[in-house]
């Protein structure tokens, strides 16, 4: 009951006034424009009005019911004008709001599908809602087609002989309008309505800072290459020809995969306009299906492009976690294994020397105990930091986990190894820690790797000493050689 309350007061406040009435204007806008692209009565080229009314339920939910009603209502007095199909105006009110309920309970039934297939779906899965918007996009499109030439054909607009006519051209018209639109219209009202975000598993329809012009450049090659594809078909009308318009696929990836998700889908809209205003003053009605066709398969394959740099951030992100440390930012433990193993391999390769150091810093937990986790947190991320800068490039530093820490230094033995660790250590117990009065000092174990052993046995060794070290008092250095 407060939640339908909720809704209603959200329905009469000024702002959704305003949004209905913005809605309505531009339905209206799109609807007109779609009438100048009929090819044949009741049957565009496509049917922009039907993304939109699409995008409105997904994001207003029944919220845009009556001003959608409305717009049916308008577009049908409207389109009766055109037709002149002598209804009286009771009739047409009876047409308008049987088309209307037809074409409204069917794309809100639709979009609330998708709304909670969408919504159950869990993160990283854009493909999936991609592939879930494009089924019941489609399937919502055939089944207003099939209703709304029903409910044209009871009221009396058309002859129920026309339905078999007209539904087919009906659908394609607003499925290629659903595919390509629904996106850009969502994309658009996802700056007022933030809870769109969530919904797009990571594609970002935010403007970004990316060159303008270069974008600019390639929008200018789809048109080029398409007016030239149509003026060809018109030169040519052989409907093979009209067949060429696929080709435009090719600019339309490279905008998907190196601009981004907004400017992408802004430019399968234009392409999807200009096929129809081309269509129309060409006079290219004959493969007008082609076309249809050719709009709605490319923007389908646009939508699973959109989704790879979506995954490919992702992707980097994993990396990126599963390779640093997240505290200290130093190799991982997994990271650092992965590593090591190869380090060896190629020691033993090339018959070089490598060393293995590892150290805990001593009596750490004493700084949790009685500074808190974050000075502890601080003072881990202090020492990786001051360790860092002490070491070659070749070096491999990790944590092990804790306060302990690994070091693998190629081309290093132990002598070399022991020194090292003799250095770091004094470099430890001068590390003024920010958050704590605490001098630190640690304890190192050194080996230099036998050729003999893996880096399991590598390890327990290394570890030993560092054992070694704790229980002989720690603050020292325990080296034993391979
Ligand atoms: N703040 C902080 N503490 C951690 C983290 N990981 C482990 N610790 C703590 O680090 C302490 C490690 O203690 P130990 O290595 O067992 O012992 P110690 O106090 O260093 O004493 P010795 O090693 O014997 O010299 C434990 O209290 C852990 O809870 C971390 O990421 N942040």
């Amino acid at each position: 009951m407060g939640s339908f309350r909720n809704q209603l007061n959200i329905f009469f406040s000024a702002t959704e006034m305003l949004r209905s009435i913005l809605l309505l204007l531009c339905w209206l806008l799109l609807w007109r424009l779609a009438v100048l692209m009929e090819y044949a009565p009741h049957a565009s080229i496509w049917f922009p009005p039907a993304g939109l009314s699409f995008a409105a339920f997904l994001v207003m939910g029944l919220r845009a019911m009556p001003v959608l009603l409305l717009c049916s209502i308008i577009a049908t007095f409207w389109v009766d004008n055109m037709y002149q199909s002598e209804q009286d105006w009771l009739q047409l009110a009876n047409s308008g709001i049987l088309f209307g309920a037809a074409h409204c309970f069917t794309y809100w039934l639709g979009a609330s599908l998708l709304r909670s297939m969408v919504k159950s779906l869990v993160a990283d899965v854009l493909p999936k809602a991609i592939l879930s918007f494009l089924v019941i996009g489609s399937v919502t499109a055939l089944t207003a087609a099939l209703l709304g030439t029903q409910a044209l054909a009871i009221s009396g607009m058309i002859q129920s002989s026309e339905v078999a006519d007209i539904w087919l051209p009906w659908w394609i018209g607003d499925l290629a309008a659903t595919i390509v639109l629904t996106p850009l219209f969502l994309g658009l009202l996802s700056w007022r309505y933030p809870q769109i975000d969530s919904w797009l598993a990571g594609l970002d329809f935010h403007l970004q800072d990316q060159p303008l012009q270069p974008y600019l450049i390639k929008q200018g090659i789809c048109i080029l290459m398409l007016s030239a594809i149509m003026l060809l078909a018109y030169a040519f009308p052989y409907p093979e020809v009209s067949f060429a318009v696929f080709f435009l696929i090719i600019p339309q990836m490279w905008m998907v995969y190196t601009e981004t998700a907004f400017r992408a889908t802004m430019s399968l809209a234009i392409f999807s306009v200009l096929t129809a205003i081309w269509v129309a003053l060409l006079g290219l009605m004959e493969q007008a299906l082609v076309y249809q066709f050719a709009i709605t398969v490319i923007a389908a394959s646009a939508y699973f492009g959109l989704a790879v740099p979506v995954l490919a951030a992702h992707n980097k992100q994993l990396r990126k976690l599963a390779l640093n440390d997240g505290l200290t930012q130093v190799a991982s433990r997994m990271y650092f294994f992965e590593r090591a193993e190869q380090e060896i391999a190629r020691a033993r390769r090339y018959q070089q020397p490598v060393s293995l150091i590892l150290f805990d810093v001593d009596h750490f937990k004493q700084i949790n105990d009685d500074y808190g986790h974050t000075a502890g947190d601080t003072a881990l991320v202090q020492v990786a930091e001051k360790i860092l800068t002490d070491l070659r490039q070749s070096d491999l530093f990790g944590r092990f986990g804790g306060d302990e820490f690994m070091l693998l230094l190629p081309n290093s033995d132990l002598q070399h190894a022991t020194d090292t660790a003799e250095r770091l250590r004094q470099t430890l117990m001068r590390i003024a820690l920010t958050q704590t009065p605490r001098r630190l000092s640690g304890s190192f174990g050194v080996i230099e790797v036998n050729p003999q052993e893996n880096l399991q046995q590598a390890f327990e060794r290394v570890d030993a000493n560092l054992l070694q070290a704790k229980r002989q008092g720690r603050n020292q250095v325990v080296s034993s050689p391979s």
